[in-house]
């Protein structure tokens, strides 16, 4: 089988990554992958780190990249032994520089990494919409979110700049209607794929 394909979703908390990530695999049948949901898997399923876990979450911190990157190798080689789609969509990674360089070195060339699609919005809007899911996560509080969004700023920003600088970073605005920023990023996958 060939490499699989990886594209990584980003965007600040409340972008909107999850719901586009869950249309794009629904319509095109790619593999989405959210390295939040396998870190809270490993919280609610009592894993070995998911002390850990919870606590650098509750203070809306990044996880050493050792512990995602090894969750994010697993689910990839589960899904590909699977004979599924060799298309991953991995939403929320990487979060910072060294999570990117553990990827390399973990990872690397098992799987071919095509872009970075960032989702931008608004900060205003996305602390609203974080407020406002009714998914019962315990760290979308007025307070941690806050948190989430400066370890966004601090951290994650500048892992994102690198891959702009790279020419691999694609960015569609997030701020309006879910079918429409679904569109938009249709239109930039449709790009991606002439190339
Ligand atoms: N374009 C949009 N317009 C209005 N609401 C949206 C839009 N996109 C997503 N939402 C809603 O905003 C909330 C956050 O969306 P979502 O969970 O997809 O964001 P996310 O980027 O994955 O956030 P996080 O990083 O916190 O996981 C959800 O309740 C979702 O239904
Ligand atoms: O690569 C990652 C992804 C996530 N985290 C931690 O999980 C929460 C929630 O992430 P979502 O993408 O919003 O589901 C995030 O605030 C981080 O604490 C991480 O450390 N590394
Ligand atoms: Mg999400």
């Amino acid at each position: 089988m060939s490499v699989p394909n990886v594209v990584f979703v980003l965007g600040a908390p409340g972008a909107g990554k999850g719901t586009q990530c869950t249309r794009l695999s629904s319509k095109y049948g790619y593999t989405h992958l959210s390295a939040g949901d396998l870190l809270r898997a490993e919280v609610r399923d009592n894993g070995t780190d998911g002390a850990l876990i919870a606590g650098i979450m509750k203070e809306g911190k990044i996880v050493p990249s050792s512990i995602t990157v090894s969750l994010l190798s697993r689910a990839i080689e589960k899904v590909s032994g699977e004979g599924t789609s060799p298309t991953f969509l991995i939403d929320g990674f990487p979060r910072t520089r060294e999570n990117w360089s553990t990827w390399q070195e973990i990872i690397g060339e098992k799987v071919n990494v095509r872009f970075m699609l960032l989702y931008e919005c608004e900060e205003t809007v996305c602390i609203d919409r974080v407020l406002k899911r009714q998914e019962g996560r315990s760290d979308d509080t007025d307070s941690i979110v806050r948190k989430r969004i400066a370890s966004h700023k601090s951290s994650t920003v500048p892992i994102i700049e690198d891959f702009r600088q790279m020419g691999k970073l694609r960015v569609v605005p997030a701020g309006a209607a879910v079918d429409k920023v679904f569109e938009d990023t249709e239109k930039v996958l449709e790009e991606i794929n002439k190339v």
